[in-house]
């Protein structure tokens, strides 16, 4: 379980300030949506829990620990992108073990992991099949077993359904929900869409020119 506690972030590109010292608590298990128009700082904030971006000023802690200084790899995070950034010459079940190889896991517990992720996302069929082989929501599906295997206690999505269609979308987002329910853990997901953070989130942080203007639940 991971409770994330955020105070006072500053992020600046130059003279811009991209995050204006944002302060976010985030409760344990919790489906959190970062809301707000193109711009906003929304990417920006995901990528600072994530430890992918610097940031000028502020602290981040996971369950009281600090780790603001602490490099992605440490943070015990998965992440799942829009641009799915899979290995196009590996097949799904290579693209899914890849993080657990390169820790090191020994292969029984990888091969558990993957069929274990696999079955939960029902994408059991499609293991010996490159990325270039599946649809876009497939795709997607794999991006995020890739992030399950890794056991991650928080999970952060950006924008990971922007590019499916609607039929797709509509579809993934019960999935995404539904995962949620079962895994239990929390979920940070970014979108500039309404309908989705109202379907998706326990709460809704609403984001605008760097700063969170209205945090509440859906309702
Ligand atoms: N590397 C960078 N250098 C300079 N400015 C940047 C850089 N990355 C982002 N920005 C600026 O920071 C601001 C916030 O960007 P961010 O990607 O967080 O927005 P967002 O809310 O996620 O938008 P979108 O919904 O379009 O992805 C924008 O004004 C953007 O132009």
């Amino acid at each position: 379980m991971t409770k994330v506690h955020i105070d006072n972030l500053v992020r600046r590109y130059g003279a811009l300030t991209v995050l204006d010292r944002i302060s976010l608590d985030i409760e344990d298990g919790e489906f959190i949506v970062l809301l707000g128009p193109s711009g906003c700082g929304k990417s920006t904030l995901l990528s600072a829990i994530a430890g992918l971006d610097d940031v000028q000023g502020g602290r981040i802690s996971f369950d009281g620990r600090d780790v603001t200084k602490l490099e992605p790899s440490r943070r015990e995070i998965g992440m799942v992108f829009q641009s799915y950034a899979l290995y196009p010459t590996m097949t799904v079940r290579t693209n899914m073990a890849f993080a657990l190889k390169v820790a090191h896991a020994d292969k029984a517990e990888i091969k558990e992991r993957v069929t274990w992720a696999a079955n939960l996302l029902q994408i059991g069929h499609l293991l010996d099949r490159k990325p270039g082989e599946l649809s876009g929501g497939q795709r997607q599906r794999v991006a995020i077993g890739r992030a399950l295997v890794r056991r991650a206690k928080l999970f952060l999505f950006d924008e990971p359904l922007s590019n499916l269609d609607a039929k797709r979308r509509t579809e993934m987002r019960k999935e995404i929900k539904s995962l949620h329910e079962r895994l239990g853990v929390t979920f940070v997901f970014v979108t500039h869409d309404q309908i989705e953070a109202m379907t998706l989130a326990t709460r809704i942080a609403v984001m605008n020119a760097g700063v969170i203007q209205q945090i509440g639940t859906p309702d």
